[in-house]
């Protein structure tokens, strides 16, 4: 199978089915929480397009917000707009220009770097997520996909920091494919993937590899668990490229868990314990 097969193989789902089963599993996920409905953090991309959108068909207690900074290109925030008016209306969301914060935080940290400062632009929308979730009851809802999950792109306790990942499950590839189902406009379903935390980056570009690459890569070495060396012969990519997917996934791994305890009992209570649903 080479990389084109390999992903017509990978995007090959029912996307009813797959639609249908995401908002019940979120109005279900909602409901047991004990919480009165999601709130998500809309950017203009394609991941908070698509979960926007399950979740204004889970429930009718949602909300959006926009959060732009200045690296936040204006075509986001107009497709934002015009999604996010699209889906509830405009009593259903609001825009809070984040620059302020970021600029206070830099002030204190006394860094130059993109990097730090991107990653706590991501931190700082966090926290406004779930300050709003607390006053409205509400639960935050994650927009992380199952590519950008294994390859550790995200910011740990940023975008990362969420109650739950609706389209965790699916690679950005399939995402898309979700999206163009679901009637997010085509503008947001065809444009390159942007965290935005600094003017002129992209995904792919950060990354060094397409996610459509990054996608059969992820799915033959993980899913089908083939060997890095059959994976680059099956689809035509040079080994290094394999390996530096594997190396992405191995590094990141502990923003996939819960932060380490170190054991001085036989378990660790925020992993391999629960509370006992029979006690309850
Ligand atoms: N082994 C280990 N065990 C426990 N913790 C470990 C660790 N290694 C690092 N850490 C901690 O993790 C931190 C690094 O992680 P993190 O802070 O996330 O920072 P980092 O992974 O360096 O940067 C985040 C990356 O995700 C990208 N991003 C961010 C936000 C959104 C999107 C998007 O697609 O929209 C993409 C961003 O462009 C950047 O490339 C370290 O500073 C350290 O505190
Ligand atoms: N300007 C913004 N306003 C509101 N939320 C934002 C903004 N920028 C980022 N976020 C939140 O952080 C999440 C992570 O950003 P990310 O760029 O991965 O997702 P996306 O923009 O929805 O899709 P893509 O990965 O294709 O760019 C977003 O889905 C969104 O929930
Ligand atoms: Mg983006």
């Amino acid at each position: 199978m080479d990389l084109q097969q390999k992903l017509s193989h990978l995007f090959n789902l029912n996307y009813d089915i797959v639609a249908e089963y995401l908002v019940k599993r979120l109005r279900e996920y909602i409901a047991e929480s004990g919480k009165k409905g999601g709130i998500v953090g809309v950017s203009g991309g394609i991941d908070s397009a698509v979960v926007a959108t399950l979740l204004s068909r889970a429930t009718h207690n949602y909300f959006f917000l926009l959060l732009p900074s200045s690296s936040t290109p204006a075509r986001d925030v107009q497709d934002a707009l015009e999604l996010t008016e699209m889906l509830g209306g405009r009593d259903k969301r609001e825009v809070v220009e984040i620059d302020g914060i970021v600029r206070e935080v830099g002030s204190r940290v006394k860094s130059e770097d993109p990097l730090v400062l991107g990653n706590a632009k991501a931190r700082i929308r966090m926290t406004l997520l779930y300050a709003f979730a607390q006053k409205l009851d509400y639960l935050v809802i994650g927009t992380g996909d199952k590519s950008e999950i294994l390859l550790g792109y995200f910011t740990k306790y940023g975008d990362g920091g969420v109650d739950v990942l609706p389209i965790g499950d699916l690679y950005k590839t399939q995402v898309r494919l979700l999206g163009r189902h679901l009637g997010v406009p085509e503008k947001i379903v065809t444009k390159p993937s942007s965290p935005a935390l600094w003017e002129g980056q992209t995904a792919e570009g950060e990354l060094g590899l397409s996610y459509e690459v990054a996608d059969a890569i992820l799915y033959s070495r993980f899913e089908e668990m083939k060997g890095p060396e059959e994976v680059a012969k099956e689809l035509g990519v040079d080994i290094s490229l394999v390996r530096r997917v594997d190396e992405l996934v191995m590094r990141s791994q502990h923003k996939r868990l819960p932060p380490e305890i170190f054991r001085l009992s036989g378990r660790a209570i925020n992993s391999d314990w629960r509370y006992p649903r029979a006690w309850a």
